[in-house]
């Protein structure tokens, strides 16, 4: 295993110590989460009652496999604990994710969840936000109205693609990769993606990681949210 598979296997096993007996776990979408998950399956194994509430189809038929217990977003007031990667995060503990496409599910589970732990490899965090272009995810029937908005809030748009077709998000949505260059500003930018009509959701995630556990070498680092 390289080093950066290494920080991210040793960041999802620290979170998923936090977790305890009847609780309603979110798990998260990607290459980290993916420890995560299959963690989840072993305390399930190991006799743990958990229920879980998955952010994408791929982790959803991921911890099916496991015997892991899933419920619908609907059919949850809260979930105790989530569990999930990033593609950045900043001091402030500001994220950009989506570059799975699960962006909306994503924002949906961390904004039911009581802990939203982001796990992720040291190369994941950044000075400024931005570097990562930030995913908007688009109804289709919005793609020309957004992609001009977007252009007239100062980005770069590109419509993401996955084997030469439009890629279509577990909603059916599009997605456009916005580059507005290194953030000032990321919750104003996200107040400002939040206004425009036909944006499902967008990849700034503000307050709302209550922890980052980070890999680094062979340990881990802990950030807490205020
Ligand atoms: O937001 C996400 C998916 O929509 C992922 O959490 C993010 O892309 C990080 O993925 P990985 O752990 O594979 O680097």
């Amino acid at each position: 295993m390289n080093w950066s598979e290494q920080e991210k296997k040793n960041s999802a096993l620290e979170a998923v110590k936090q977790i305890k007996d009847h609780q309603i776990i979110g798990l998260g979408t990607g290459s980290t989460a993916f420890y995560a998950i299959q963690a989840v399956g072993e305390l399930v194994k190991s006799g743990m009652s958990l229920q879980a509430v998955a952010t994408s189809v791929h982790t959803e038929n991921m911890a099916a496999e496991l015997g892991i217990k899933l419920l619908k977003p609907e059919e949850v007031k809260e979930i105790d604990l989530t569990i999930d990667g990033a593609d950045e995060f900043d001091s402030a503990l500001n994220l950009i994710k989506g570059g799975g496409g699960a962006l909306f599910r994503e924002k949906i589970v961390a904004s039911l969840s009581k802990k939203e732990i982001i796990i992720a490899d040291s190369s994941k965090m950044v000075e400024r936000l931005g570097k990562f272009k930030i995913p908007v995810e688009v109804v289709p029937f919005g793609l020309s109205y957004v992609t001009q908005q977007l252009k007239k809030a100062g980005a770069i748009c590109y419509l993401r693609e996955r084997n030469d077709k439009v890629f279509l998000t577990d909603n059916q949505n599009y997605i456009i990769d916005a580059d507005f260059g290194l953030l000032d500003d990321p919750a104003a930018l996200a107040e400002k993606l939040n206004q425009i009509e036909g944006v499902v959701a967008h990849g700034l995630f503000i307050h709302l990681a209550t922890q980052v556990i980070m890999g680094k070498g062979d340990h881990v680092v802990i950030y807490d949210g205020n």
